[in-house]
């Protein structure tokens, strides 16, 4: 019968067409960073005479290009020091790429290791809901969702107190509760995929699989590698900067794999760490 094929056809085209999530074209990311001689104090005190200031350069992404359609779960590999952390602060449009450009189209919600972060100071409910506000949700939406936060964090009777207050744990099931009932179109996740205890770390990846089943473009950054083939439909590896790869995750992850030079089922590397 026609009907069934053709529909399958449309949602093809359709996919085929609609507009890529996140587009990044030709990025290269550079740190100048101040480099620390030995510090003697004949030296210090001659360079700040020449008040000369000695820098080094850190290529941290290297022309790299790539699209995320919209839907798709984009998992990133590769060794420390890769460049992935730096890549996704990008699409974050928190540190502006030194060449090429990232369109991202869509409300993005993050979690990430590094940069922004709740205000220890600020009481739980205070951090939710000025993150909230900052996200563009409005009041009403706000107190629909701070309930289902606090429910999912299972933080309650916490959520009174000043956050440094707060263990690594229970900062972590926080963040991670915010970033995901948020409703982002896009969300970008990285190294933050299991937190708290292991009853806290099921939860989690539990709503991330229904995350990634959903229509929700997700990227995520992570050393867990089975997890990663699990919950990607696309994996990208980075290296010194550079894209190695990018494809179907098995076929990746297994490149990436050998490259480490590791079994394809060695525990560690498959482990949610
Ligand atoms: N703020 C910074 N200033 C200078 N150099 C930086 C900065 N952040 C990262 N780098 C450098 O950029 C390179 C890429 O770092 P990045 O954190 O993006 O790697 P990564 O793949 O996320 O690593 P990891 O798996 O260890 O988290 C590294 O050489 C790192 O030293």
């Amino acid at each position: 019968m026609p009907a069934p094929a053709a529909s399958a056809r449309d949602e093809t085209e359709r996919a085929a067409e609609a507009p890529a999530s996140i587009k990044v074209e030709n990025v290269s990311i550079t740190y100048q960073t101040a480099l620390a001689h030995r510090q003697t104090l004949v030296g210090t005190l001659s360079r700040l005479r020449r008040r000369r200031k000695v820098t080094k350069e850190i290529k941290a992404v290297r022309d790299v290009s790539f699209e995320v359609p919209r839907g798709t779960v984009l998992g990133i590999v590769g060794a420390n020091g890769a460049g992935k952390s730096t890549l996704v602060r990008a699409m974050a449009g928190i540190l502006p790429p030194t060449n090429g450009r990232i369109e991202v189209h869509g409300r993005v919600s993050t979690l990430l290791a590094l940069g922004v972060g709740f205000d220890r100071k600020l009481t739980g409910r205070q951090n939710v809901v000025l993150g909230g506000l900052a996200a563009g949700l409005s009041r009403e939406q706000l107190e629909d969702k701070y309930e289902e936060i606090v429910e999912f964090a299972e933080l309650d009777e916490f959520m009174d107190m000043p956050m440094r207050t707060y263990s690594q744990g229970m900062y972590g099931r926080l963040a991670f509760s915010v970033a995901v009932n948020m409703e982002p179109d896009i969300l970008l996740i990285d190294e933050a995929l299991s937190v708290g205890d292991a009853h806290f770390k099921r939860k989690s990846f539990d709503k991330m699989r229904e995350l990634c089943d959903q229509a929700h473009t997700i990227v995520l950054v992570s050393h867990a590698l089975r997890s990663l083939r699990e919950l990607s439909d696309e994996v990208a590896w980075l290296n010194k900067g550079e894209l190695v790869e990018y494809g179907r995750p098995g076929k990746v992850i297994r490149a990436y794999q050998r490259y480490l030079k590791v079994d394809e089922d060695d525990e560690v590397t498959q482990e949610d760490v």
